[in-house]
């Protein structure tokens, strides 16, 4: 069937060339042409294509669907990208397996590079070929039942015996259950375990250890192992989280992973260079939420703004055809401000993964210098992309209106698994909270007159700006931010050393200030945001396409400003925001032309979006209808709970 006139036009409409634009978007051409070339490669794999639509299936039937392509794409694997290349293997995980949640989802993102990080040479050779060839599958196991964000409090111990020079695992009560890890509960046959280091009755906190669950013949639990799954999610059910307990379960000393802290076999501490290197594999997926998170939002957003294209509903000045939804200002205000979102974080995304692999070999040669940097600024990173991704899709659902809220949109799922971001890989607010411990930090140090040592992303907190020039452009935009997030920094730093200063323990004022200090890493989030954005469109060479983001980057700063109003007031007169609040429905006007070609040029392909409504032909009507008929209620025409149950009660109620 050919494509829909509605979205070809909108595509005659463009002004750049989508392919120029990924390459922007993907950072290279050379990578976004292999993604290409992999999408393509797929296409004609028939064994890659869903055996059904996910949607119907079973959670059973997700995990088996899950792991038969998993067994698939293991004979492709070395043909089909360059296995050295970790986006190009993100890519075929995401084309293949979809965003559902898979098996080999925490060996990937955090099992290997826990091993990278924290495995001693000597243990990498034994465990990391073995893991990357996939010949054991692992897990990352650190939440219990009881404790996830307070990792002083897991109690699940691994207690030396110098005897036998061996760890002896123990799980002592119900909440020091293991729960959550992705590919625990039937997957895994090993798993990074964190644990509490006992050794002579010295606790010496959270360690990890690399353990084995399963037998790797039978792949039964090994005796002292009790491991299971723990039920539907939300989202995410392609994926088995699991729980797992361990009863005097003994693992050689060397399975302690000793890249950094070490336990001699007469059992002696080594210290770690840095007490917080043990985190690392947190800051690693941290460091990679926003760009995972902009693609998710991405997809959202190409799912509404296709369909807002083809769907005609209303009249505009021609009552003599209804318009195209996507030409309503609310609409546009719904849908624009977030393709700059997705665009903002997906540049962030570029910069955070590069000093997270810069940070990686640093720390290989011994300089932890960076990690309190890295951790501050990734910390409320997470926070904020993954809050505001949330909010950008749920628009995109209701922006596609009822067919919205039909699994046909895919944009429920979507959903759902993006704002599993709010919580995994540390609760929004504790990490928003992480940042603001940095904050304050710098505000004391202003205090101290050390302001010259404050880091660049942190120098403007010792300025002051107090007028700005109206003739805005992204830089003053920029400048009001600032003022904004040093304005909410310095209240809710002062109103936390009030409250101490007042006789209250430390803990207590800052609980009292922790809704001001959350607030402050937001802004402070958002300035570094908006400030990537900038940076990045700064550095484009391609003309066409900087235009279009500059027309973008006008969306994104009139709206995030208008956003912020409340922080500004003492800056900005309401003349001032009344002029930016046009600049903003004047930059959705002048990017409206463009917006079909924007959400193309992300190019995820049709078999990734799993959506009817986002079809690249736009042909949604006829496919609604198909895609309804398939439903499993449509087998038959009569039920048996109707012939069983309504049938009798109807018959009942004649008498
Ligand atoms: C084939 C190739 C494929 C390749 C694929 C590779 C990679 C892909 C990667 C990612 C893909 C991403 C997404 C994919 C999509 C879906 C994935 C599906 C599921 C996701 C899995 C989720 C897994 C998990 O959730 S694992 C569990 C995560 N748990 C947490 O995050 C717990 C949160 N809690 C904490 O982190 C800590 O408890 C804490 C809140 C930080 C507090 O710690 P504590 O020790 O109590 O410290 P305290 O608050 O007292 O602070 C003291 C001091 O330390 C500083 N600090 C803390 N942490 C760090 C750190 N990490 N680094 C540096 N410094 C740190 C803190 O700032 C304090 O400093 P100061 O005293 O103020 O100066
Ligand atoms: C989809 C998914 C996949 C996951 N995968 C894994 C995995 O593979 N491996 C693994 O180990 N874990 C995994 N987890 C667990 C996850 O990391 C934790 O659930 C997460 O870190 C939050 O911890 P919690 O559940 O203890 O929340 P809680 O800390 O109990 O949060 C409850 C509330 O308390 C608040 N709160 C807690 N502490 C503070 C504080 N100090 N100050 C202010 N407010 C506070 C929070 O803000 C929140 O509002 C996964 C979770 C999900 C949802």
């Amino acid at each position: 069937m050919s494509e829909n006139p509605d979205l070809t036009n909108e595509r005659a409409s463009g002004t750049f060339e989508t392919n120029a634009m990924a390459a922007v978007i993907y950072g290279s051409e050379k990578f976004a042409q292999r993604r290409r070339e992999i999408t393509e490669a797929i296409s004609k794999i028939p064994e890659f294509q869903d055996s059904h639509p996910l949607v119907f299936m079973s959670r059973e039937e997700k995990i088996s669907e899950a792991c038969r392509k998993l067994a698939v794409l293991s004979n492709y694997w070395n043909s089909l990208i360059d296995t050295s290349d970790e986006e190009e293997a993100l890519h075929l995980y995401r084309e293949v397996l979809g965003l559902e949640g898979h098996p080999l989802a925490l060996h990937e993102t955090m099992f290997i590079p826990s091993l990278i990080a924290q495995a001693s040479d000597e243990q990498q050779e034994k465990w990391l070929g073995r893991a990357q060839r996939r010949e054991i599958i692992g897990c990352y196991a650190q939440t219990e039942m009881g404790h996830g964000t307070n990792l002083r409090a897991l109690e699940t111990t691994a207690t030396f015996d110098i005897s036998t020079r061996e760890f002896i695992l123990n799980s002592p009560t119900i909440t020091s259950l293991k729960w959550w890890p992705g590919a625990l509960g039937k997957s895994a046959n090993w798993s990074i375990v964190i644990a509490n280091l006992i050794i002579k009755e010295h606790n010496y906190g959270p360690h990890p250890f690399m353990v084995q669950l399963r037998d790797e013949k039978s792949h039964e639990p090994l005796p002292g192992i009790t491991v299971g799954d723990i039920g539907p999610k939300m989202a995410f059910n392609g994926a088995d989280n699991g729980f797992l307990g361990f009863k005097n379960y003994r693992i050689p000393r060397e399975n302690m992973l000793m890249r950094h802290s070490k336990v001699t076999s007469d059992g002696s501490y080594i210290k770690p260079p840095h007490a917080k290197i043990g985190y690392s594999s947190m800051v690693k997926v941290r460091s990679r939420m926003a760009m995972d998170q902009g693609l998710f939002l991405a997809s959202a957003l190409v799912i509404a703004v296709r369909y807002s294209a083809v769907r005609r509903q209303g009249y505009l000045e021609d009552k003599s055809r209804e318009v195209k939804v996507l030409d309503y200002q609310t609409q546009q205000h719904r849908l624009f401000p977030s393709i700059a979102r997705a665009y903002a974080f997906i540049f962030c995304g570029f910069e955070t993964i590069r000093l997270y692999d810069q940070l990686l070999i640093d720390v290989q040669n011994g300089n932890t210098s960076g990690m309190a940097d890295l951790h501050a600024l990734t910390s409320g990173l997470k926070s904020v992309v993954t809050y505001q991704t949330g909010e950008g899709i749920e628009q995109a659902r209701m922006a596609c209106g009822g067919h919205g809220y039909s699994m046909a949109s895919y944009i429920s799922e979507i959903y759902g698994v993006a704002i599993g971001g709010c919580t995994y890989e540390g609760e929004n607010m504790v990490m928003l909270l992480q940042l603001a411990r940095y904050l304050v930090k710098s505000i004391e140090m202003i205090q101290n007159g050390k302001s010259r040592e404050l880091g660049p992303m942190v120098a403007y907190l010792a300025e002051n700006e107090s007028e700005i020039d109206l003739n805005l452009g992204p830089n003053e935009y920029l400048k009001v931010f600032e003022y904004a997030a040093r304005n909410q920094t310095w209240r809710a730093t002062e109103k936390f050393q009030k409250l101490r200063n007042s006789g209250m323990s430390n803990e207590e004022a800052w609980n009292q200030a922790s809704v001001e200090l959350t607030r402050a890493s937001r802004l402070h989030t958002r300035l570094y945001i908006m400030s990537t954005f900038i940076n990045h469109v700064g550095s484009i060479v391609d003309q066409k396409v900087k235009g279009v983001l500059i027309d973008l980057l006008n969306v994104h700063v009139t709206y995030e400003v208008m956003d912020i109003g409340i922080y500004v007031q003492g800056l900005l007169s309401s003349n001032q925001m009344d002029l930016i609040r046009n600049q903003l429905y004047v930059s959705l006007e002048t990017i409206r032309p463009n917006a079909v070609s924007l959400v193309d040029s992300f190019q995820i392909s049709d078999m990734q979006l799993r959506s009817v409504l986002g079809r690249r032909d736009g042909n949604v009507y006829e496919n609604l209808f198909k895609w309804a008929k398939s439903s499993p209620l449509n087998k038959t025409d009569v039920l048996p709970s109707v012939t069983q149950y309504l049938k009798p009660m109807m018959e009942k109620s004649k008498l």
